[in-house]
């Protein structure tokens, strides 16, 4: 039961919420039925046939409208008293600034992707208006709370990025399936039907072969007058067959590793293919190629099946010939996208046969689609939890109760009898640059990077920069803006194109470069070293910044994707510490494991623990025999537990 002066806090609160997908249609309804009565819900999106199966609130005729609205509308059905505000916008176009930030009491976010999330994170201190922010992954989910200077920030921790591999890995030595993935989504799909300009390792370096991608250049071309299946079996020979004896004559790659099997075609499937409802490449004037399949030329039914080695060149040949004699106008410009069934065909069958040949398990084509777009399915009773843990924190952010101020953490599997896993926030970490203003460092080669590069991969892909502008000393050296004339425009231009060294104000070493996002009042400065060499696979960017938060990289061990929609921090990353004897468990990101005496008002020296003004991290956790323990009072002095029945 709320309190009389909880339901006044709800009552007179004017709250944010961004996003209305699978958390934001729980929260909206949550927050309506919980008092809340002037609501802002910003949401870019409008309405898919795939969001009906979890977001209530939305109907088959409300596809294609905006979410925002049509959230607003239903839930004003059954609480039309109260007033709640609908933006169908993205949360950084400029007209939510700082200003319209500070009109709220708390902003709670419901998003699926870290870009946003930093951007609201920035705006959010600038406004110094709270957030709670949320994020779910199939059974996972978290709710945590941001408010400056009391917790940590959003960005305060490093956020896991999806797992890359190295090319070596993908191109001559996959151990999983999801390397096998990887190679048939982004090397052989993207050779075959993507810009064939862009660069591409799909060849095998062996030790006498070193200008062997001049030669496979040519081999991917299909030859004047080659039908469609003999082409098919040409590409499928060469990638399977030879590439693999290829990558055989450099033993020492095998000498700890099993050897593949390279795997011909006229062993496999020695006649041509004959598809079972006839060769479609005849009839080719159907205009809906998104239905255009292989599994269903062939007679293949069950997605969830695993086909064998047979069926799988068989939808290889199959959706190879369906792409040239259907989709042929879009050849040279397809990007793999995991709602095109005849890609997802397609990349199934090739990941299969790669498989089939290192001796790796095959894959079914919903299985091969969940890692190929990196999809966990969403569970609509985490969207719902999580939502009612946002509306609980949001309550206690009204009423400034900070010691009691919980980040949840929403289990699959419970761990001591519990699903539901609350910690301490964290303080703010203190080489954050965000919301602690840490100087960053640079080693670049400033004789070989061009500014273009410097904006791109580090201003705006690991800063987060939205409008960012560039200052060395007092010279301005880029700048992005409605306002510009056309001259600077033309100057900033040219710039991007320069390296950084020869730039009319030159940034070498001891450079120190102020970089600035006005729309997220959010200042830093980069002191730049010069280094002249970087290693290709581990530093890809040709650049190193530091004094910044490193994102891990999360795989896990079931090969499965890692985090959908970019939640905060998986759960994985979470090291329960249990004391000797008295049943507490302190979780504490990171792999970092800290005692819990190490916590205590005593301990200044971890920039992520308190510095003695802020609560403890200790964390209680009843001891019980019960199946699901939840925390029931979040203003108890101790949390106590309530059955779930
Ligand atoms: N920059 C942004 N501005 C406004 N809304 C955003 C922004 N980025 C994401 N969103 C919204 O956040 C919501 C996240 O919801 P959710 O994670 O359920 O994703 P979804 O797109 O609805 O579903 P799915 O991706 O699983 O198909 C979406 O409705 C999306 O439009
Ligand atoms: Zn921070």
């Amino acid at each position: 039961m709320a309190s009389e002066q909880q339901l006044q806090a709800v009552k007179n609160a004017k709250v944010l919420m961004v996003g209305a997908g699978g958390i934001g249609c729980e929260l909206l309804k949550t927050l309506a039925l919980s008092g809340f009565q002037d609501i802002h819900i910003i949401d870019m999106d409008t309405i898919e046939v795939s969001n009906l199966n979890r977001q209530f609130l939305f109907r088959q005729s409300h596809v294609g409208q905006s979410k925002a609205k049509v959230a607003r509308e239903a839930v004003l059905r059954f609480k039309p008293h109260i007033n709640i505000t609908a933006h169908h916008a993205n949360v950084k176009n400029p007209e939510f600034s700082v200003e319209f930030f500070k009109k709220f009491n708390v902003v709670l976010n419901g998003l699926d992707n870290l870009d946003a999330r930093r951007h609201v994170n920035r705006l959010c201190l600038a406004a110094e208006v709270p957030i709670v922010e949320s994020g779910t992954t199939g059974f996972l989910g978290q709710v945590t709370v941001h408010v400056k200077g009391k917790t940590e920030c959003y960005e305060c921790q490093p956020k896991p990025t999806p797992k890359t591999y190295p090319v070596c890995t993908i191109t001559s030595t996959p151990s999983k399936f999801v390397h096998c993935i990887v190679w048939a989504k982004d090397l052989l799909f993207a050779k075959l039907f993507g810009d064939k300009n862009l660069e591409n390792d799909l060849y095998v370096r062996s030790n006498d072969s070193s200008n062997s991608s001049e030669i496979v250049g040519d081999i991917f071309e299909r030859r004047e007058g080659e039908d469609s299946e003999k082409y098919g079996r040409r590409i499928y020979d060469h990638v399977f067959g030879h590439n693999i004896e290829a990558a055989l004559a450099n033993e020492d790659t095998w000498k700890n590793r099993n050897r593949p099997k390279p795997i011909y075609i006229d062993d496999v499937l020695p006649d041509k293919l004959v598809q079972q409802n006839g060769n479609l490449e005849k009839n080719s004037t159907v205009d809906d190629t998104l239905s255009v399949s292989a599994m269903t030329s062939l007679g293949l039914r069950n997605p969830q099946d695993v086909w064998s080695l047979v069926e799988n060149t068989k939808v290889f040949l199959e959706s190879l010939k369906l792409f040239l004699g259907k989709r042929g106008k879009e050849i040279g410009n397809l990007i793999f996208d995991k709602d095109d069934q005849l890609a997802v065909e397609f990349v199934t069958a090739a990941a299969n046969i790669r498989a089939a040949s290192f001796g790796i398990p095959m894959h079914s084509l919903f299985e091969a689609k969940g890692i190929a777009g990196n999809i966990i399915h969403a569970v609509a009773t985490t969207n719902a939890v999580v939502a009612g843990l946002i509306v609980i924190e949001a309550t206690k952010v009204l009423l400034n109760d900070v010691k009691n101020y919980r980040m949840t953490y929403c289990l699959e599997h419970p761990s001591r009898k519990m699903l539901l896993m609350p910690v301490e926030p964290f303080e703010p970490n203190k080489s954050c640059f965000v919301c602690s203003k840490t100087p960053l460092y640079l080693e670049v080669n400033t004789y070989h990077t061009k500014l273009r590069d410097f904006v791109e991969k580090i201003v705006k892909a690991k800063l987060g920069m939205n409008l960012p502008l560039i200052m060395n000393g007092s010279a301005l050296i880029y700048e992005v803006g409605d306002d510009l004339d056309e001259a600077m425009v033309a100057n900033y231009e040219a710039n991007l194109e320069k390296v950084l060294a020869d730039l009319p104000s030159p940034v070498t070493s001891g450079t120190r470069l102020t970089v600035e996002d006005l729309q997220q009042e959010l200042s830093c400065e980069i002191s730049i070293k010069q280094r002249e060499d970087f290693d290709e696979e581990k530093e890809p960017d040709g650049m190193l910044l530091s004094g910044w938060i490193q994102a891990p990289q999360v795989e896990k061990d079931d090969e499965k994707p890692v985090v959908q929609g970019e939640s905060t921090l998986v759960v994985s990353q979470l090291v329960p510490l249990e004391s000797e004897g008295n049943g507490e468990i302190e979780i504490i990101p990171s792999g970092t494991k800290r005692k819990l005496s190490q916590t205590s008002s005593a301990s200044t020296s971890n920039s992520c623990g308190t510095d003695g003004n802020g609560a403890d991290k200790k964390l209680q956790v009843i001891d019980d025999d019960d199946e699901i323990v939840v925390l029931n009072d979040w203003n108890s002095e101790t949390n106590k537990k309530k059955k779930v029945l």
